[in-house]
């Protein structure tokens, strides 16, 4: 752009283009010769540059300060971060999938307050989230919009006094927009801000279902079996088949709010423009990419071996108490207020518990006693009824979830042929 614009000599932008390729060789080659004396890679690369062309090195930095070079650099390197991010989250999306369309129709107890509540299909819980990831992705496209702007041509911070074709520059660089402000577009770190705020609450979706993985292959509950190469053995207890995957992904999640702090921390003291405190933006957000890409891609292994004891979800998802509001519901069928109902079986499930039985062992007489509008069809009440009469949009009947599969199964493939 500056022999374009007449701004340097042709000669001298073609030698400083091939210098600069020699010098990214050097880099990716690991044989840079990096001098911490000259402060950053900036000033590295400009005198590397000289080095190797001479005098036309020296033109580099026409037209440019290190201040909007670094709220360039920074805006390349978390485009790519969230494409790799977006990938990441849409291989955890594709293995929920595959286990809900794995499991569809299998039934577990569905929790609130971590205390049994109603039967649900194991497809809606993993189904839930898929959804949870999907928003993921929406946070990490809108930041991606929103920063599609280019803040080349700003200079250290008041613009620059020679006639730059910035819409060129930004046409090259894939940008959408060139910044309208150049006292913002160097004082700008909004992005990373966004991006550590979305993989915050990414890392808390992944922590969540870990936690779950993590009581779930307790012998207590004994719903899943993690594959051999995700759990570690106990140095001292020969049996333990310990999660540490899913342990160590909920604890890594700390870390990263850790930098979401740590970037709003830095920000918000500042005057405009630039100030070096933005050079603390570096350490968090790079350990935030690794920490939560390397953690998507160890679930997105992870899932495809989880194995579900479909007996023990099915028999506690059978649970006669399990089926409480259905039996209140049941009430409301035949007239009875909720409120009423709700009562009703509120004293039923007392007695029944006072004397150890089930409620689908109360003979039909000792249901009349609570309420004289129980009949034999009580009995018709089971798990498998309970969930299927859950059939509104959102629902946990077996059609709503095969249409949440199917919705979710259309999402991924859409995706695919982007
Ligand atoms: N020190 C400095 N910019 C540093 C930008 C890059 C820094 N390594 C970072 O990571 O933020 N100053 C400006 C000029 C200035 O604002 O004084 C420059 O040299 O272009």
């Amino acid at each position: 752009m500056l022999a374009q614009q007449g701004i340097i000599p042709r000669d001298d932008a073609d030698a400083i283009i091939v210098g600069l390729s020699a010098v990214q060789d050097e880099i990716e080659r690991g044989d840079f010769p990096w001098d911490p004396a000259l402060e950053d890679l900036h000033m590295n690369i400009e005198r590397r540059l000289t080095d190797l062309i001479g005098p036309a090195g020296a033109r580099l930095h026409t037209g440019r300060s290190r201040n909007d070079q670094i709220a360039l650099d920074m805006r390349l390197y978390t485009r790519a971060a969230i494409d790799d991010t977006i990938a990441g989250l849409r291989s955890v999306q594709r293995a929920l999938v595959d286990l809900a369309g794995q499991y569809q129709e299998v039934l577990m107890p569905g929790y609130t307050h971590l205390q049994r509540a109603q039967p649900v299909l194991f497809a809606h819980h993993m189904l839930a989230y898929f959804e949870m990831l999907q928003r993921d992705v929406g946070r990490f496209t809108d930041c991606a919009v929103r920063m599609d702007v280019l803040p080349l041509g700003s200079g250290a911070l008041a613009g620059v006094p020679y006639p730059t074709d910035r819409i060129a520059v930004a046409l090259a660089l894939e940008f959408a927009e060139i910044s309208p402000n150049s006292m913002d577009a160097v004082a700008d770190r909004d992005f990373l801000a966004e991006f550590h705020a979305a993989a915050a609450i990414a890392m808390m979706h992944i922590s969540r279902l870990s936690e779950e993985i993590v009581i779930w292959s307790s012998r207590e509950f004994d719903f899943v079996r993690l594959p051999d190469e995700f759990t570690t053995g106990s140095s001292i207890m020969p049996q333990k088949r310990n999660p540490d995957f899913a342990e160590i992904a909920r604890g890594k999640t700390g870390r990263v709010y850790g930098s979401l702090m740590g970037i709003l921390t830095v920000l918000k003291g500042l005057p405009l423009t630039y100030n070096r405190d933005l050079q603390e933006d570096k350490e968090g957000f790079f350990d935030t990419v690794d920490t939560l890409l390397s953690t998507l891609s160890v679930f997105a292994d992870m899932l495809p071996g989880m194995k579900l004891n479909t007996h023990r979800v099915e028999s506690l998802a059978s649970e006669s108490y399990m089926l409480a509001t259905d039996l209140a519901d049941y009430l409301v069928g035949k007239g009875v207020p909720f409120r009423d109902a709700h009562g009703v079986m509120r004293r039923l499930c007392q007695h029944c518990e006072a004397d150890g039985m089930s409620l689908s062992d109360l003979p039909i007489a000792e249901y009349q006693r609570f309420a004289p509008q129980f009949d034999d069809d009580v009995y018709a009440i089971t798990a498998a009824a309970s969930v299927a009469a859950r059939d509104n949009p959102g629902g946990t009947a077996p059609n709503r979830v095969a249409e949440g599969l199917a919705r979710a199964k259309s999402i991924l493939t859409s995706t695919e042929t982007q």
